[in-house]
């Protein structure tokens, strides 16, 4: 079966959109601010994605673009002041970013309570402890963990194989499925024996950036298969990580590209930034009494 990520994003976004009507009802309108740098044409696409599905859902949305020459000194300025702006709720640093920027202290200077993407140390540390409590979590994984949900794929005691370890992508999904009792194994370039890992998995997860790297011979038969490879071939088709025409035949379940798990990443955000904007409303009230 071919799981619809549309779909599924089609629902969260009618949820995100009453939860942003209620909050309007008391004059309150979540925001988020996305910076991007450079003119990568993937990043233009996906930051204007985010900036009208925003719109959409009612949140108000602010898009700052720095030329591909920027310095990190005016890239951590931007930041600090959306942190210190209370009408941002959300901040997101669209990657990649060049290589003349530090990537990481950059997104250490996000406030965490404004992590649109979960990636501050802070909050990937909360999940790794499977701490309780409110904090933002990657959103691609986070959209991934939803649609293994909605199709009622049990985790616990499930063996799952991950191909690739980014922290966008493998690190907090491992920490989401092994918080669920799954088993988890990472791969990557180094592993030994790849193909024997993967054809035990039954959730194979691909996050590699290597277009069709997952065969059929690579899959068990039954196995779900989560693609979230975003490859544009040269003749402008869009692929995933995995050989959907070989391996679609063989799984329980897959994630086409597109129109998998991409969709998804964008619906997620949109809810966690509503989600930010509750949390932080909330923790202001509490600290006023
Ligand atoms: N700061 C971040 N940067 C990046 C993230 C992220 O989560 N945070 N993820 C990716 C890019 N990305 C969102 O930013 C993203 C990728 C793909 C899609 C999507 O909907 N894809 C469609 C196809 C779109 C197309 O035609 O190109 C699909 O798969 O159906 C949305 C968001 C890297 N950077």
């Amino acid at each position: 079966m071919i799981i619809d990520g549309k779909k599924i994003a089609r629902e969260i976004n009618a949820k995100t959109r009453q939860q942003v009507a209620a909050l309007k009802a008391h004059q309150l309108t979540p925001g988020i601010a996305v910076i991007v740098v450079g003119d990568d044409p993937a990043s233009q696409i996906y930051t204007r994605t985010k900036h009208r599905l925003a719109q959409k859902l009612g949140i108000a949305s602010t898009r700052y673009h720095f030329p591909a020459d920027v310095d990190q000194a005016t890239v951590l300025q931007q930041v600090r002041k959306l942190n210190r702006d209370d009408s941002v709720d959300a901040i997101l640093v669209q990657a990649p970013l060049p290589a003349q920027l530090n990537g990481e202290e950059i997104v250490n200077a996000i406030d965490p309570a404004k992590d649109a993407d979960g990636l501050h140390p802070l909050n990937l540390g909360r999940l790794y402890a499977k701490q309780g409590g409110h904090y933002p979590v990657a959103c691609t994984p986070r959209g991934i963990m939803t649609l293994l949900k909605q199709y009622q794929v049990p985790l616990a005691g499930a063996n799952v194989v991950i191909v690739g370890r980014s922290l966008l992508v493998g690190k907090p999904l491992l920490a989401l499925l092994n918080n669920q009792n799954a088993t988890v194994t990472f791969v990557g370039r180094h592993t030994k024996k790849r193909a024997t890992l993967t054809r035990q998995a039954d959730i194979l997860i691909v996050a590699a950036g290597v277009p069709g790297l997952v065969k059929a011979g690579d899959v068990k038969a039954g196995a779900v298969v989560i693609d979230v490879g975003i490859n544009r071939l040269p003749s402008g088709k869009l692929v995933g990580d995995v050989d959907f025409a070989g391996v679609a035949s063989l799984a329980r379940l897959i994630t086409p590209v597109p129109g998998g798990v991409g969709p998804l990443t964008v619906a997620m955000l949109m809810r966690q930034t509503v989600e930010l904007a509750e949390w932080r409303r909330e923790r202001v009230a509490s600290l006023v009494g």
